[in-house]
């Protein structure tokens, strides 16, 4: 269980109620997630999810709760942080939203209502794609700036450590594929793509849907503890390699493609660049996953981390990537 920094419900009453969200009714600790701890809090107002952030510091939260706190303002549907009661303390590197508990930086946010699709259609697609172009639209006006943390640099900087945990061939391909990304990332092609803040890790299991299984409502989206600056085709990329793969072999679907792609540019349409990179960033999305998992997998943390994800699985959508590039 993703548990890693144990709460009481002293503490999380406390922070609901300096909060202004009424008495702590029940707290569960959350399974599932890898990165932070999380429970589900219910008070007499309502349902909502408190996160205690094992990694990211008082420092780099401010960018990722304000970017949810800007999408949901501008009618996105992404988890709002609430922000403490007016004459509440607020103490050295906190701000409104962003609490500590534990010792640790803290967010509460409300219960996004719904659950995850983990089999999805081109239905599911669609609606993934048509949120994934507005929620891009919507965040041009958010002014604050931090990099995607998870972006060439870090993989730079990590390919080094976990190369020694890997045969030949993947070492040979995972160090061709930096090279090539590297090549990339200096073209102007890639400089004229349109960037912002953007979520960088729009899996399955990071959005909601509610109605039946034949029209699914996308009830909205959380975890954006990986959102940074980053083009607008990453984050269509990543989110493309994981809704739009069958999971067993990491082959593409051409209706779920289609369907996701479609749907963001109805909302959204492609400039002829991101058009001719989007074969290099599907790359890229693959590449990022694969060394997030093997660093995950060979370098764990001290504490409960239970379930690393499957490294292999974005090794054998990368291959499929170079293999066979998808045209837009
Ligand atoms: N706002 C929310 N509304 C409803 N459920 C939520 C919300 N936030 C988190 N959850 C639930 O908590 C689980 C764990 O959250 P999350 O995926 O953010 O974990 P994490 O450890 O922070 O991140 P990661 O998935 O990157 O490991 C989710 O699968 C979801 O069931
Ligand atoms: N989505 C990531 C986990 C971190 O959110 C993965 O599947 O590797």
């Amino acid at each position: 269980m993703a548990v890693y920094t144990e709460v009481s419900e002293d503490e999380a009453g406390a922070l609901l109620q300096a909060l202004g969200l009424g008495e702590l009714t029940s707290l569960r600790g959350i399974e599932g997630g890898i990165e932070n701890t999380n429970y589900f809090a219910t008070s007499t107002q309502g349902e909502w999810v408190l996160t205690l952030f094992e990694r990211l510091t008082h420092a780099q939260l401010p960018f990722y709760l304000h970017l949810m706190k800007h999408l949901a303002q501008h009618g996105v549907p992404v988890p709002e942080p609430q922000a403490k009661a007016a004459g509440v303390r607020i103490k050295a590197g906190e701000d409104e939203i962003l609490h500590t508990v534990c010792g640790k930086p803290a967010a509460v946010v409300n219960r996004l209502r719904g659950k995850s699709e983990l089999a999805p259609g081109p239905t599911h697609c669609a609606a993934v794609g048509d949120m994934l172009a507005r929620a891009h639209l919507a965040a041009r006006g958010y002014e604050r700036r931090q990099p995607n943390l998870r972006g060439l640099a870090w993989w730079n900087e990590t390919v080094p450590v976990i190369l020694p945990h890997l045969d030949e061939s993947q070492a040979a391909l995972i160090r061709a594929e930096l090279a090539y990304q590297n090549h990339i990332a200096a073209s102007s092609a890639y400089a004229a793509l349109p960037r912002g803040a953007v979520h960088a890790d729009l899996f399955r299991d990071n959005v909601m849907f509610e109605g039946t299984a034949e029209q699914p409502v996308l009830s909205g989206f959380f975890d954006f503890y990986f959102a940074g600056v980053d083009t607008w085709l990453f984050d269509l990329a990543v989110t493309l390699n994981d809704w739009a793969i069958d999971l067993p072999t990491g082959t593409t679907d051409a209706a779920r493609t289609q369907a996701l792609l479609n749907a963001y540019q109805a909302v959204r349409p492609l400039t002829d660049a991101e058009r001719r990179l989007l074969p290099a960033m599907l790359r890229a999305g693959a590449l990022r996953f694969w060394v997030s998992r093997l660093w995950d997998f060979h370098l764990p943390r001290e504490a409960s981390m239970l379930k690393a994800h499957d490294p292999t699985h974005f090794e054998r959508v990368l291959r499929q990537r170079v293999a066979a590039p998808l045209l837009a």
